[in-house]
């Protein structure tokens, strides 16, 4: 039987850990990703693990990125090391979406203020066929600096996360970082069956990726559709929704919570969630109480919002970035609980002590 149809989640998978997981029952970002409302209210940054951070930088001096990304007591350090230095409610593993394909074989790099650079791009049906399947062997490091961080993070919980199947297939079809997506939205729609082969093959490969983050002890997981944000609503519908689904599904019984971002994703905000997501990442474009009636028109059911600050805001004063975080904070409570974050990544120009202040902020708010 071929990956293909092979069912998600299938014997063969490492099984979740729920034996080993601590118990963080109490920790702000667990209950609020579960749509209580904690004493605290939670922040995280996306990318906080990074180039904002001199640490890092000293670090990652003569190792490449995906290097640091497979040799565990490094990608254990550097994970740390924002926790430490922020008081943030969570950390997120030091990875990157690519790994998994680097892991299974595929000649991908990163270059450096470029992003993913995918040497053969995925474009005919036998380049689908050749793109290997993921064994979860090939991520033992991942797994590794995974089983160090929950020892060495105390009561923090771990954010476990893969690349969306979209996401990925458009590094892999446009062969980098791509303005339109233009090669990617034309084989979808010239060719739904060669598409829908690879996105099942990508949605496998994260699972399985996910699967051994989480088997590792991974206390939540974020599943990052970064640019879904590019597509209709319409096509985001036909082509992504049943690929992402099938990867919250593959992973709903470790019983952790499940997040959801893509960045320009007002538009798809119901999708999203529908795709099984505990909680949804908004960018920066919509307010969160916005976001919430978007995903829960008549207030039944509301959803968990994680975001909301435009990233290129911690480059402006600090007055600036304060009232900031004092509406994103107000109009979080139309949600039935909120997750503060970035809208996006930590720009490498972002100075660390503002983001330092931040956490101190809004920890002093009523959440
Ligand atoms: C699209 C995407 C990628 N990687 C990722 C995404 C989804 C999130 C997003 O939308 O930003 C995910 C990612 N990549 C990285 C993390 C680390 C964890 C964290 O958030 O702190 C995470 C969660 C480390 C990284 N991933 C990368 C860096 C920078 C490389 C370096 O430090 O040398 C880091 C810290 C490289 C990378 N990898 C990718 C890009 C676009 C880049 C930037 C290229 C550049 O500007 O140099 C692909």
């Amino acid at each position: 039987m071929s990956s293909s149809t092979e069912p998600l989640g299938a014997p063969r998978q490492p099984t979740l850990g729920a034996d080993t997981r601590r118990d963080l029952s109490d920790a702000p970002f667990l209950l609020a990703a579960r749509g209580r409302r904690p004493l605290r209210l939670p922040v995280w940054f996306m990318r906080q693990a990074g180039r904002s951070l001199p640490e890092y930088r000293r670090l990652r001096a003569g190792v490449d990125m995906l290097g640091a990304c497979f040799d565990a007591d490094l990608l254990t350090e550097i994970t740390l090391q924002p926790v430490r230095r922020h008081g943030v409610d969570a950390a997120i593993l030091f990875s990157d979406i690519v790994v998994p394909l680097r892991a299974a074989g595929v000649d991908v790099e990163i270059s450096s203020g470029v992003g993913p650079v995918v040497r053969s791009p995925v474009r005919t049906r036998s380049d689908v066929d050749q793109l290997p399947e993921l064994h979860t062997e090939q991520v033992d490091p991942v797994a590794g600096g995974v089983r160090a961080l929950v020892g060495a993070l105390g009561d923090t919980p771990l954010i476990g996360f893969a690349g969306a199947p979209f996401t990925l297939a458009s590094y892999l079809v446009e062969g980098g970082p791509s303005k339109n997506h233009e090669r990617t939205k034309a084989l979808m729609h010239a060719d739904p069956e060669l598409w829908h082969r690879l996105m099942d093959k990508l949605a496998v490969m994260a699972v399985t990726f996910l699967r051994a983050q989480l088997a590792a002890g991974a206390d939540a997981v974020q599943l990052f559709d970064s640019w879904a944000g590019a597509l209709s609503e319409r096509d985001y519908r036909r082509f992504v929704l049943p690929h992402s689904s099938k990867v919250f599904a593959g992973i709903a019984d470790a019983g952790v919570p499940g997040i959801h971002f893509g960045v320009g994703t007002g538009e798809l905000l119901p999708a999203m969630r529908q795709a099984g997501a505990d909680v949804v990442g908004v960018d920066w474009r919509v307010p969160l109480d916005d976001a919430a009636r978007r995903m829960s028109p008549g207030g039944e059911d509301p959803p968990v919002v994680q975001g909301n600050l435009d990233p290129a805001l911690l480059l402006a004063s600090w007055p600036v970035v304060e009232d900031e975080v004092r509406r994103i904070v107000e109009e979080g409570r139309a949600a039935a609980g909120h997750v503060f974050n970035l809208g996006h990544g930590v720009l490498p120009d972002a100075d660390p002590t503002v983001l330092t202040r931040i956490v101190e902020l809004v920890h002093g708010l009523r959440p």
